[in-house]
């Protein structure tokens, strides 16, 4: 009688750098692009990095990988766990940290305020807002975008949650939004907030104060709100989550209430005001790109602009990866990744990807004009089930304000003589800046 073979034990996890954990968390944070440049170029379209509070992370950017991830059932891979990490801030039921089906609850409940043709209903105010804050930068000398951007993007999305009357009320929150961000984005606060981890982050007295202010504002609007008796001819964010039913019939909590707005604020406010300093960006790195996007707004076409929009965010995305943790065992390229792995698809690689576009470090709006994004292969607002809610409404924002710069007002490349004669200063502009004259 023969001997029956055990299978030899298949591949689980691909291969990755040897460094230790700590060496390989500490060149994630410090780089993680790099990081993900480095290891596709060594390890090909799969491989692993260890990083602390992760655990194992199998990076993927194969599109049929990708597609995969995005078309599996939710009970196969899980989103809301990777996100974690945020949970001090956006609380237990942001739709960004659940899974399953209590995501797809609080998902089916904010989808109806950001749909394309309820996004579509606020460019008039958009266009008013962006109108405002550039007619009010300085003319004829180099200006640096960015606050400028953050600005309009946190009135965006703020008009749009709370409707125009009482997002003038609310100036407060706009304070300490922008100091609860600063402090994530502070390297020492970075750091510290690493070791400290999610869940003794509250703790963390900066964070608390800005916390615990945000939150006496919000739930002190949530009771007005209510209180209120013209909320069926609202249109605001609020209003709507206000008239919504769960599936059993009854109302969102104010703790959903709040957790969801944070989320929506959060989520739908750097974001954007990133992609719109990219966008100006290249714009004035590329001003035959300028010139040609100039010309075709002024002809009244919008297709050249929606293909800056494209390509910036593929060129320049605002956010490099995506995990999901496994539920079950899954195949990928070969290997049997183990439940409890995460698997992350990296945008970052994916848009950089030669066989997809040609010649990837180029900015070439020009490549979308005859090929729309694909869903695989154009993921800066990520995928399948939890594709971005504010995509519709981001796009939007960034071609009203692109459009106001370039039509409303005008804006042209610091000239190279402009940046010798101040060398210190233009040499300073940093990455996540863009300079630009407006005239
Ligand atoms: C250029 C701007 C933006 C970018 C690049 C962006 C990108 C993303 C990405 C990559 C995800 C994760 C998708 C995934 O895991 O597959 C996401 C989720 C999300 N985004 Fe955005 N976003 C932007 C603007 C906005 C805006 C303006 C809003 C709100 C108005 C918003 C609200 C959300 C929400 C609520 C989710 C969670 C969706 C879910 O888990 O079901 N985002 N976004």
């Amino acid at each position: 009688m023969g001997t029956v073979q055990t299978p030899v034990s298949e591949k689980r996890i691909p291969p990755g750098p040897q460094l230790p954990r700590v060496a390989q968390t500490a060149l994630w944070f410090s780089n993680a692009r790099r990081m993900l440049a480095q290891c596709h170029e060594r390890f090909g379209d799969i491989f692993r990095i260890q990083i602390a509070h992760q655990g194992t992370c199998v990076f993927i950017s194969a599109p049929e990988d990708v597609k995969r991830v995005f078309t599996a059932a939710p009970e196969q891979l899980h989103a809301g766990d990777g996100n974690r990490s945020m949970k001090p801030v956006l609380g237990e039921n942001s739709v960004l940290l659940l899974d399953e089906a209590e995501h797809r609850e609080q998902r089916r409940l904010l989808l109806p305020s950001f749909h394309g043709e309820r996004a579509r209903g606020y460019t008039g105010l958009m266009r008013e807002i962006a109108a405002a804050e550039i007619g009010g930068w300085p003319r004829g000398r180099p200006h640096r975008v960015r606050a400028g951007m953050q600005a309009m993007t946190m009135e965006y999305i703020l008009h749009a949650v709370f409707g125009v009357a009482d997002a003038e009320r609310l100036s407060p929150l706009r304070a300490n939004l922008q100091r609860l961000l600063t402090i994530g984005a502070d390297p020492r606060h970075a750091l510290f907030l690493l070791v400290l981890g999610p869940d003794r982050l509250r703790r963390f007295p900066p964070f608390r104060r800005e916390m615990d202010a945000i939150d006496r504002l919000l739930y002190a609007e949530i009771r007005r709100r209510r209180a209120r008796h013209d909320l069926a001819e609202r249109s605001d964010v609020l209003s709507l989550l206000l008239h919504a039913r769960h599936e059993d019939g009854s109302p969102m909590t104010d703790a959903e209430l709040r957790d969801e707005l944070v989320t929506l604020l959060v989520a739908g406010h750097e974001t954007t005001a990133s992609a719109l300093v990219s966008a100006v960006r290249e714009l004035v790195r590329h001003p035959d790109k300028l010139d040609r996007l100039t010309e075709e707004l002024r002809a009244g076409s919008d297709a050249y602009l929606k293909a800056v929009v494209y390509e910036t965010l593929r060129l320049r995305p605002v956010i490099s990866v995506i995990p999901r943790t496994l539920v079950r065992p899954m195949r990928f390229a070969g290997y049997d990744v183990p439940a409890g792995v995460r698997v992350v698809p990296a945008i970052y690689l994916l848009h950089r990807r030669p066989d997809v576009y040609p010649e990837p470090e180029r900015f070439l709006p020009e490549r979308f004009l005859e090929h729309p994004p694909g869903t695989y292969t154009w993921i800066p607002f990520g995928g399948g089930a939890r594709r971005c809610l504010g995509r519709a409404f981001a796009q939007l924002e960034m071609e009203t304000v692109l459009r106001e710069l370039v039509l409303g007002a005008a804006i042209r490349p610091v000239p190279p003589k402009t940046a010798r004669s101040s060398r210190r200063r233009s040499a300073a502009v940093p990455p996540h800046e863009a300079e630009v004259i407006v005239t």
